[in-house]
This record gives structure tokens, sequence and C-alpha cells, in this order.
């Protein structure tokens, strides 16, 4: 049956339309106009409703979604901004490269872009400096690179006109892409910003990536945790990685694929890291090691984890300096992407590494070295190991590393806690910040 409505009157060839005299019809008209003249309105009301309260708006309904908290208006532009960004990323010795570094003011971020800036690279940070752990630690390691001449851009990587900007003012000749949700267990808590940045954020940096002209090669962080439930050790990159044990080891997984597709369709040059607990001085207080410390020296009680039948929970440290060389390496030896303006000219680089330190070491003997560089007996509580993500074993094979980009990790586990609580004493000396 047809359905009556008011749009019945309204004729589908203007022209046409002959107007009906009959007072009743010419009633039936008029509220008909006026019935459309109201949808009209809501539609539009709609529209502006819609447009107010899109993602890149910082919306008290915006920031409430934990997955968005970060999508402020950042504030960034203009003559004196864009002056900044060259400069920072300018090239200041032969053959360098001018590298946009996204989570600098990270730890692994900002170890890498001091070490680029030393030898002259240009450099440019990207960071949201998110609350995930104690954004005052990322203020200070923004001041450190400040010194050194690099200039952090605050703003999120799903910002694609901020990064369309960036690349507009820059042609960046590399991205090292380091901006990511870490944290196995706080998956659990706060599953959307592991979709928001490593998901959602990835795919916005490579769309801006490949539709770069010239396109950057690419190099980025991707995780031991997606080994998973392996067991056959040491993991090898040969390994299967479909069984992860968290949100965040699918979501580094996922990023694995998405790479694959990006250097697939469009040519870019795309090298991922899986790094194996990476620690070291200006780290992260969510780590294992980095709050161990500070629970030691307060004299709070310590959840060490074994797994059934007690055994044994291992990780495979990998000190950051000898991270930052397999970064550096992995840049210098990262072809170019081949593609340019979105469309492919024929194949790229696909590459994947682990960084690893090829020596696990139970956390129970990490905690005695805390001890014994501390001078502080801990208090240990012995757990099982929860099933929030955390795997019980990690160990890189890195021969392909070793064999393609001369990676040679050099510093064991008491050399590198040594080096971190030398510096975790004078940073938290004066007593004010907290190490939370
Ligand atoms: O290798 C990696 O890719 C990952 O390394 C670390 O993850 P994880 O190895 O779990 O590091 P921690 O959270 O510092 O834990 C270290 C060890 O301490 C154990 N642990 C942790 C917390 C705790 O209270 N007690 C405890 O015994 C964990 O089970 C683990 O064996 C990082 O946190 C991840 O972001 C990174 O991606």
């Amino acid at each position: 049956m047809k359905q009556i409505s008011h749009l019945d009157d309204i004729p589908s060839t203007p022209g046409k339309f002959k107007m009906d005299k009959s007072p009743y019809n010419r009633l039936r008209w008029h509220s008909s106009l006026a019935k459309l003249t109201f949808w009209s309105f809501v539609f539009l009301a709609l529209i502006f409703i819609f447009f107010f309260r899109s993602p890149s708006s910082s919306t008290p309904q915006a920031l409430s979604d934990p997955s968005r908290r970060y999508l402020q208006n950042y504030s960034w532009g203009g003559a004196a901004w864009e002056k900044r960004v060259r400069s920072s990323a300018r090239i200041r010795s032969r053959n360098g490269m001018s590298v946009l570094v996204t989570g600098a003011a990270g730890f692994v971020g900002t170890h890498v872009s001091a070490a680029l800036k030393r030898r002259g690279d240009g450099v440019l940070g990207l960071d949201n400096f998110n609350d995930y752990y104690d954004p005052s630690l990322k203020r200070a390691r923004q001041a450190l690179l400040e010194r050194a001449g690099v200039f952090i851009v605050e703003g999120d990587i799903n910002d694609e006109a901020l990064l369309k900007k960036l690349f507009e003012v820059v042609a960046f000749t590399h991205v090292m892409h380091l901006a990511a949700q870490a944290g196995v267990r706080y998956a659990m808590e706060n599953p959307s910003s592991y979709v928001h940045s490593n998901i959602a954020g990835l795919v916005s940096l490579l769309e801006v990536c490949k539709s770069a002209n010239p396109q950057p090669a690419i190099v980025w962080a991707s995780s031991s945790s997606v080994y998973g439930l392996n067991t056959k050790v040491p993991f090898s990159e040969k390994d299967r990685t479909d069984q992860p044990a968290s949100l965040y080891a699918a979501t580094k997984k996922a990023g694995e694929e998405i790479a694959h597709t990006y250097n697939h369709i469009y040519g870019l040059s795309l090298t991922g890291l899986r790094f194996f607990t990476v620690y070291g001085p200006w780290g992260r207080p969510d780590m294992a090691y980095f709050f161990f410390t500070r629970d030691i020296l307060k004299g709070k009680t310590i959840s060490i984890f074994e797994a059934a039948n007690h055994g044994t929970v291992a990780r495979d440290f990998t000190y950051i300096d000898d991270i930052v060389r397999g970064c550096l390496a992995a840049l210098d030896t990262a072809e170019k992407s081949t593609g340019s303006g979105g469309k492919k000219k024929g194949p790229a680089q696909l590459r994947v590494y682990n960084l690893g330190n090829t020596s696990p070491v139970p956390v129970s003997d990490l905690v005695s070295i805390l001890e014994r560089l501390l001078k502080v007996k801990a208090k240990r509580n012995i757990l099982r190991l929860p099933r929030n993500g955390d795997v019980q074993y990690t160990h890189a094979n890195i021969s392909l590393a070793q064999r393609e980009l001369g990676y040679k990790p050099t510093t064991d586990l008491q050399s590198g806690l040594k080096k971190f609580v030398r510096w975790y004493l004078r940073f938290y000396a004066d007593g004010k910040k907290s190490g939370v």
C-alpha cells in the first residue's frame, strides 16, 4: 500500500506542478509547507549538533570518553610555530635525515630523539602528554629535549589535520613512530585507549604518510608481547604470533598487519621493532623495575609474580641504550618508500625485528639486584601470576637484527639497573617529585 505523506504533494518536476485551487487543498498545502519548514529546521539543527560534537572539539562528552580524553584542541599553527617546527627538523649533518618522532616525550622517544639530534639529524617531536603516568616526568623529558634543540609539538596522532600540516611544513624523510598506549595490565582497565592510540592512531599516521610527497620511511614500535602464549623459546620472528595474551599485545599484532596492508597498497617502507621489556634512566613509572624501586625505598610491600608450581616468571630485560642503537640502525637501513601522492610505484621494504637482550632474568633476581643497589631489603609478597595479560617468560632470538642491523646489546641487567638507580635517586632527590 502506498504511504501518504506531506512529501507526496511536492512535484518531482517543479515546472509541471499545478496549484489546486480548492480551499481544502490550499490548507493542506500550507500545512505541508509548514511541516516541511519544520523538518528542515530539525535536520539543520541535527547537522549543527553533529559538527559541534565531533571528536576534534573538546566538549565535555568527548572528554569523558576515555578513548577520546586526549583529543583536546591543542593549539598549533602560526608563523612562529612553523618556524620552530622547521628549525627543529633542520638537518645539520651530511646525509642526515629529518625525522618525525611520535611519542617524543615518552621513555624510548626521548632517548631516540636525543640520539638523532646529537648526530646531526633533524628531529621534530610529537606527543599528546596524556596522563597515563605522571605527566610531570614527560614535561621533564621535554625540557631535556628542548635544551638539545628538539621541539615537541603537542598533539595527538589521531589529529590528521595536524599531521598533514607537519608534512606541509617539513618533508620528513623518516617517521619514528613510538606514540602508543603501553602497558600490558592496564588494557583491562581502559581497553579503548589501546584501540585509540595503537590502532586508530596508527592508521591516521599511515594515512597521512601514504599521501605525503615524498612518502617517508617508517620505523615503529611493536612489542615482544605479540609472541603471547608461545612456549617455544627463544622467540624468533618466524614464530607464530596469533595467540596474544592481552589486548595490548593484540593491538600491536594488529599494527603489524596494518603495516603489511599499507606497505602492500601504497608502497610505504615499514619496519616494526619488537621491543623486549625496555628499562633505564627516564623510564616508565608503570613498569615493574620502576615501581619496585619506588616501593622498596618507601618500605612498601611489592608483589612478585610466580607461575604455577612455583614456576619462574622471567623477562628479557633490555637496556635503553641498546634499544636506541637498534632504532637508529633500523632508520639507517630503511629503504625509501616507493609510492607518491597515495599511489604505489613498486614493491617496498617491509621488516620486523626482535630487539631484546637474549638473556632472560627471573623477576625475583631483578628485585635482588635492586635491593643491593638501593641497600634496602624488599618486603616481598609472592603472588600467583594473575591472568591479566602477563606472560610467564620472554626471550628474544636476535640473530636477524644482528645480521641485518648490526644490533648487538652490550648492557646486562646489573649494569643497566645501576644506571637507572643512579638516575632515579638524583631525579627524585628533592623529595618534591613523587615517582608515581
Ligand atoms: O616487552 C614488551 O613488549 C613489553 O614490556 C613491558 O611489559 P612487561 O614485560 O610485562 O613489563 P613489566 O610490566 O615491567 O613487568 C615485568 C615483569 O614483572 C612482573 N611483575 C609485574 C608487576 C608486579 O606487580 N609484579 C611482577 O612480578 C611481570 O609479570 C613481568 O614478568 C612493557 O610494560 C610493555 O609496554 C612492553 O610492550
